[in-house]
């Protein structure tokens, strides 16, 4: 999909926009359906949003899939998690089995599960020290999100698992909106207030490390990210050139669009945020990129768990915005 860098800073700066058309004629519809106007709030306006991707004035979820990524984090070996880096592999193979929330909350929302593991064997280096990834690291990460955006999907949810990437999406936080360290990092998995100071210092110090160099959407996701954090990037794009919306996890999952909404902050257009995590660098992180969450439930899973309970309220926007009579269908005075 992206043949290099480059490649992937030229699809950055050609986004599609939504069909035009197809917003309008949604905007007619729900105004012409048997309610007060506006009364369904922001569900009215998901079945605009997906009817301008999905270029129709009816759009429906036929295929759902949620993607995970996988990644290890070579930054876990300076105690920023509460947990060992060789839960990621074990949390995996708990998805392979079905044991994990999001195998339960994919099934009730009638979404296909799609794990992808990336090179879980090689950690990225500790991104103090060096990048994080080789730019042949970086791309094939992308591209490994990329596949999972196929057109023909009616709506992609993503998220990921990685021990301590909350300190990574910190990182990718802090570098492309600015603030310190403090201002993006949390409890992540609930490392205690020693862990929450270990993994300022390693924000703060992998800042200092990587001033100047970080030039690109590109540099700033190789250098500080992880190969799971790349790959939900890769996605997104992929996703919007495909014309294809996304339903969008935590914190983490977030913070991995960062460095390019900064750049191009139209890359939101297509996402909805399923919602907002108890890690309290998300809603910031939402204002800054222009979101809105759908729910607030106090979840901190990760793993994609957020943006498959919000596949439910998509599916239920669509299902009135198809599914109601019109004032004129029903003999309803408009008033
Ligand atoms: O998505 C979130 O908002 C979120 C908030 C806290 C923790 N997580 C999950 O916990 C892991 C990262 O936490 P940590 O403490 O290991 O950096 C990773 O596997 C995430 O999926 C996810
Ligand atoms: C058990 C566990 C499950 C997870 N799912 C996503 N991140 C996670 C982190 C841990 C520690």
């Amino acid at each position: 999909m992206f043949a290099s860098a480059a490649d992937f800073s030229a699809a950055l700066s050609a986004l599609p926009s939504p069909d035009s058309g197809a917003r309008s004629a949604a905007a007619a519809r729900q105004a012409q359906l048997t309610k007060p106007p506006g009364s369904l709030g922001r569900l009215e306006d998901l079945a605009i949003l997906i009817a301008g991707w999905q270029g129709r004035e009816r759009p429906e979820i036929g295929r759902a899939r949620v993607a995970v990524f996988a990644g290890n984090h070579g930054v876990a070996a300076r105690g920023v998690s509460a947990f060992p880096a060789s839960v990621t592999a074990q949390m995996v193979e708990n998805f392979a089995r079905g044991g994990a929330a999001i195998n339960a909350l994919s099934a009730a929302a009638g979404a296909e599960l799609v794990v992808v593991p990336i090179d879980l064997d090689r950690p990225t280096a500790d991104f103090t020290m060096a990048a994080a990834m080789t730019e042949a690291e970086c791309l094939a990460a992308l591209n490994a999100g990329a596949a999972v955006a196929e057109a023909g999907i009616d709506l992609l949810a993503v998220g990921e698992m990685g021990i301590a990437n909350s300190t990574a999406a910190a990182a990718l936080c802090a570098a492309s909106f600015g603030g310190e360290a403090v201002d993006w990092a949390g409890p992540g998995t609930g490392v205690d207030a020693a862990g929450l100071a270990r993994k300022a210092a390693v924000i703060d110090a992998a800042l200092a490390f990587h001033r100047g160099a970080l030039t690109s959407p590109f540099e700033t996701l190789r250098r500080l990210g992880g190969r799971e954090l790349a790959a939900i990037a890769g996605a997104v794009v992929a996703a919007r050139l495909a014309r294809v919306p996304v339903a969008m996890d935590g914190f983490i999952a977030t913070a991995a669009i960062a460095p390019i909404a900064a750049s191009q902050p139209a890359i939101v257009d297509h996402i909805v945020a399923g919602h907002v995590s108890a890690e309290p660098g998300h809603r910031r992180l939402l204002d800054r990129i222009g979101l809105s969450p759908l729910l607030s439930l106090d979840m901190r899973l990760g793993e994609g768990s957020g943006a498959a309970v919000a596949i439910n309220i998509i599916r239920s926007a669509l299902a009135a915005h198809g599914g109601m009579a019109t004032f004129a269908e029903a003999g309803i005075g408009s008033g």
